[in-house]
């Protein structure tokens, strides 16, 4: 079985919805297993186990939340040489902007070497429920491709 490990924080509870939706289109794939979890409880272990990563933050003052980036800064070195190529998406959630976390994420995950598998989302203001549809959807065109191997 592949896995996919749906990373994410949220404060305010707006990226607890989108993530447990992305999570919920991935689970429509039988042949996946969805790791839904907080940044703060996520391990080394959890990224090297992954065949596929999502990461789902807010924009908080311009960039990602601060727990995403300490998920990055703890698992860094010790997984770089691992997780090259690694398949990733990335959605993310804002008041009114969310290109600042979106690029900040980006270059780091340029650190690691992943792979952009699809398209970002990026939600300005409170999600409505085609957003959280379109986000449904990319949970299970992420996990689609991981099972046929696409990716
Ligand atoms: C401390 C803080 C800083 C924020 N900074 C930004 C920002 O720079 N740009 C923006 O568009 N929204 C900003 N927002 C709004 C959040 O991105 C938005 O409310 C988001 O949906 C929160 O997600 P959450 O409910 O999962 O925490 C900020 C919110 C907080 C609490």
């Amino acid at each position: 079985m592949k896995t996919i490990l749906v990373l994410y924080h949220s404060q305010g509870g707006t990226m607890d919805g989108m993530a447990h939706r992305f999570a919920r289109g991935a689970a429509r794939e039988e042949e996946v297993v969805v790791s839904l979890k907080r940044a703060q409880d996520a391990t080394l272990d959890d990224l090297l186990r992954c065949d596929a990563i999502a990461i789902g933050s807010p924009e908080y003052f311009g960039t990602m939340a601060g727990m995403i980036k300490d998920f990055f800064d703890r698992t860094f070195q010790a997984a770089q040489d691992q997780t090259i190529g690694l398949p990733f998406v990335l959605f993310v959630c804002a008041g009114n902007d969310g290109r600042g976390a979106i690029s900040q994420i980006e270059r780091i995950v340029a650190g690691y070497k992943w792979r952009k598998a699809l398209e970002h989302i990026r939600i300005a203001g409170r999600p409505t429920e085609a957003d959280f549809l379109a986000i449904e959807e990319l949970g299970h065109t992420l996990a689609a491709g991981v099972a046929l191997g696409i990716f």
